[in-house]
């Protein structure tokens, strides 16, 4: 059989979607396909269909085009990569991302994550939509990831699992530190300098696997442990871009509340959360082009 050494172990014969080979050789395809060598990764999540609109777009590519890139299913993920550039910065841009609860082993749902760190970024910024369980939290505020409950991973879905080859980073990863906190620092000055304070922040994402919407007696569970917000998404992505060095920033955007009645009538679908994140696209906008603008003069220093 055809097994190879990595770092000691072997690898399964047909090359993990997980594995560097695969992940360096993702890169190399898009990197002589563009002239963009982008420092900032964004990952837009659902309602966030229009934020790349602010990018100047250089190249652009459905998932499907791109070899082992998960490709999404889910409506409003349009599934493009975009390269190009926001003010002077150069990004690299996901519009939609494939979900585990797609039927994707977790590895494949962060290949994306792997490509930009060896595409050369640095920064990264992920958003999601979430329930809110936070009651002092509205429909249409953002809430600043400080930290997550990664359900999943706890559980052992975890894109760590599995041969550890240092090419991307440690075997056993501290967390405690998963959210950066300059970026975090530079993201409420940000909401400052817009006026927006008073919708924004910062608090616990959980991750749970989904597809389906929680409980109640599962949201009272998530509030009782302290979380603001809950989503099907995020947690793994910034787990495997801190793996690998990346400076990570999240967010979600609150597009429901929880149910945390019974009988209460309160209904949660796709379409009214879709409809909730189209409601707050120009205020994000603004919000991460002013992130931006204040990252560039950090990103200028380290320019190599
Ligand atoms: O996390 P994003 O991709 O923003 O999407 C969120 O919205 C969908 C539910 O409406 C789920 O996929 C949930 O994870
Ligand atoms: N629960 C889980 N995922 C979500 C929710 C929610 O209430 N809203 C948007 N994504």
């Amino acid at each position: 059989m055809d097994t190879k050494v990595i770092n000691g172990n072997r690898s399964r014969p047909d090359h993990p979607p997980g594995c560097f080979e695969v992940v360096k050789g993702v890169a190399d395809w898009l990197l002589s396909r563009t002239d963009v060598r982008p420092r900032i990764g964004m990952i837009c999540g659902t309602g966030m269909g229009s934020v790349p609109g602010m990018i100047n777009v250089r190249n652009e590519f459905a998932f499907e085009d791109i070899p082992h890139f998960p490709v999404s299913t889910v409506k409003g993920h349009a599934g493009k990569l975009i390269l190009g550039f926001i003010g002077s910065v150069p990004v690299m841009c996901m519009k939609g991302r494939a979900h585990y609860y797609e039927g994707y082993d977790i590895a494949q749902c962060v290949l994306p994550v792997r490509v930009m760190k060896e595409c050369g970024v640095t920064h990264m910024m992920i958003s999601n939509a979430a329930g809110a369980l936070n009651e002092n939290f509205q429909v249409g505020d953002v809430m600043i990831m400080k930290d997550h409950v990664n359900f999943l991973g706890l559980a052992g879905v975890n894109p760590l699992r599995g041969i550890s080859d240092d090419r991307f980073g440690p075997r056993f990863l501290l967390t405690s530190r998963i959210y950066d906190k300059e970026m975090r620092q530079m993201a409420k000055q940000a909401a400052k300098e817009l006026g927006y304070e008073s919708q924004f922040h910062e608090g616990v994402f959980a991750m749970v696997g989904g597809p389906n919407f929680e409980t109640v007696a599962e949201c009272r569970m998530l509030r009782m442990m302290g979380i603001d917000t809950v989503g099907m998404s995020t947690a793994h992505e910034a787990l495997a871009g801190h793996h690998c060095g990346i400076k990570v920033f999240a967010f979600s955007i609150v597009t429901n509340k929880c149910d945390m009645e019974y009988d209460s009538g309160y209904h949660i679908s796709h379409d009214q959360i879709l409809a909730s994140g189209f409601r707050m696209e120009l205020m994000i906008r603004m919000w991460i082009s002013t992130i931006i603008s204040l990252l560039s003069a950090e990103l200028e220093k380290t320019k190599s």
